[in-house]
């Protein structure tokens, strides 16, 4: 596993240099959820993608914006999926964005995921890795820094709610109202990164991505964002849920399958069941 981590340092370290001075404009290219892929989102899984051919450990990988899983050793012990830069279209903006990697055994699906990455590129390159519990590390003169063990309070006062709130079902509506109405802080960047690293170091709160009337399935990928993340809420002592149950219990039928997704403290995603319980 070591290798991979060092890998993704390796990566990021590139992705980075790639952020500050590459072309933030539109390929020609649509990926298979039909966004417009920028230039920047396929050479940073070009950057990413030539990395991992070169470890030995890794049996296969599948990127948010390729098609297909591409096998890489027989004999490897992981396969990875990875969202090669979440947010990219933040980028022109200056805003923070982030590279995602869940990393699994045997199968790509939720019940297989055995450790997860994120790196944010904001002000600074921060790298969260959760294994058995969840390290964040500082990018610091060419090198990752171990800087804090992160773990979530019980309840929190941020609430970043995602999608298109006119296609929200009323009873969602409702319930970002009332966490409002008690007082949370409205914190949504766009990007589900920064978004939700800023929750895991605030100490809590909720960011959810429901299913919707235009996309009742919600938008955010099951194995590139939404599973790494479950990993990385659930070992940081918080929970991830798609409404109902636990994220990492979702069924992957495809590998670009999306998932309505909610991530928090224990009292907000509390919350959460409680309501979807009594409407969904
Ligand atoms: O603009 P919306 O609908 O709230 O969607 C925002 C979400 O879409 C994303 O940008 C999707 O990721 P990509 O940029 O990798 O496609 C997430 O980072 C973010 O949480
Ligand atoms: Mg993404
Ligand atoms: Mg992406």
């Amino acid at each position: 596993m070591q290798d991979i981590i060092k890998a993704i340092e390796e990566a990021s370290i590139k992705i980075k240099e790639l952020i500050e001075t590459g072309d933030t404009g539109k390929s020609e290219q649509e990926n298979s959820t039909g966004d417009t892929q920028l230039k920047l989102d396929i050479a940073s899984d070009v950057i990413i993608e030539d990395i991992f051919k070169t470890i030995p450990s890794i049996k296969a990988i599948v990127s948010e914006e390729q098609e297909e899983i591409v096998n890489l050793n027989e004999n490897g012990e992981y396969l990875i999926a990875y969202d090669p830069l979440d947010g990219s279209s933040l980028v022109d903006v200056n805003l923070s964005v982030g590279s995602i990697y869940g990393i699994y055994k045997d199968n790509f699906d939720a019940k297989s995921i055995i450790a997860s990455v994120y790196v944010v590129f904001g002000p600074r390159v921060e790298m969260v890795v959760a294994i058995d519990d969840v390290k964040m590390y500082r990018l610091k003169k060419g090198k990752f820094e171990f800087i804090q063990t992160i773990t979530l309070d019980e309840k929190g006062k941020l609430n970043a709610p995602g999608s298109t709130q006119n296609c929200w079902a009323p009873f969602h509506k409702q319930l970002i109202d009332d966490i409002f109405n008690d007082g949370y802080r409205l914190r949504y960047s766009g990007g589900m990164v920064p978004d939700l690293h800023q929750i895991l170091l605030k100490g809590g709160g909720l960011f959810s991505y429901p299913g919707t009337t235009d996309r009742p399935k919600g938008k955010l990928r099951q194995l590139f964002e939404v599973f790494p993340f479950a990993y990385t809420y659930e070992k940081a002592n918080g929970q991830a849920v798609d409404g109902f149950k636990r994220a990492l219990e979702v069924e992957t039928t495809h590998i670009h399958d999306t998932t309505p997704c909610f991530f928090g403290s224990n009292t907000e995603i509390n919350r959460v069941l409680e309501v979807y319980k009594k409407n969904g």
